[in-house]
């Protein structure tokens, strides 16, 4: 089985970026550039990624009408990603506009509950059910729109993998035991989440914090 580790070059430092991606290449399968890195480096900050060999994970959690999506999603098929995030809370609607608009080869992912809100962070903004509520309710809805998966928590994975056998399933918030939460809310380890379905596993601080980001990604994944 190929590595299921995407590392989260969470930076807006270009040469940091590549020093990282460089250092843990021989321990991942793949490399994730989210909001900081394309807002700061864009296009060009993604090509010299894609120097490094890996697949690259575009996760820019488009959220906005359907048109605009469709629209940015478009700007972004140049780059030939692999992986593509969007917000599954968009609609259906805006999903099926999105995975209309993308490379054929584009795996499209909706975020169903960012791993960073709890119980609590739910009720706050109206949402009614609990995280494992809301993620089965969205990945119906992903599913149903023609998506290839969804983002959810370790804690949903089992449960969605379950109701829907092929999907594709992106689990970030990863902890290994005795790490920092950060910010994040609903962590598991990465071990747990494999063990519960995961087709990959994004992982930023606990590698890109360490000392030796190399070093890290191995230790991960002799874990798994
Ligand atoms: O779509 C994501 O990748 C994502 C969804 C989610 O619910 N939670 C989440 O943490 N992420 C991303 O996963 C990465 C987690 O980073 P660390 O918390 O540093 O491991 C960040 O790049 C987040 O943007």
């Amino acid at each position: 089985m190929s590595n299921p580790i995407y590392v989260a070059l969470d930076t807006p430092d270009l040469d940091r970026a590549i020093a990282i991606a460089k250092s843990v290449k021989g321990h991942v399968g793949g490399l994730k550039l989210g909001l900081e890195f394309f807002c700061a480096s864009g296009h060009h900050g993604v090509h010299e990624i894609q120097k490094v060999g890996l697949p690259i994970f575009l996760d820019l959690k488009l959220h906005d009408i359907p048109n605009t999506v469709a629209k940015a999603m478009q700007a972004i098929n140049v780059l030939e990603p692999a992986i593509v995030t969007i917000h599954a809370s968009g609609s259906r609607a805006m999903m099926e506009d999105a995975k209309a608009a993308a490379n054929e080869h584009t795996r499209v992912v909706g975020v169903t509950l960012l791993t960073s809100l709890d119980q609590r962070d739910m009720e706050s903004v109206g949402y009614t059910g609990t995280p494992h509520d809301q993620v089965e309710r969205l990945a119906e809805l992903a599913q149903e729109a023609g998506l290839d998966g969804i983002v959810c928590s370790g804690n949903e994975v089992a449960a969605a993998h379950k109701a829907w056998k092929k999907g594709f399933f992106v689990v970030p918030g990863l902890r290994p035991a005795g790490t920092a939460m950060g910010d994040q809310k609903r962590a598991v380890t990465p071990r747990q989440a494999r063990d519960n379905g995961a087709s990959v596993l994004v992982i930023g601080r606990p590698i890109t914090g360490a000392d030796n980001p190399g070093e890290a990604a191995r230790a991960i994944e002799g874990t798994l």
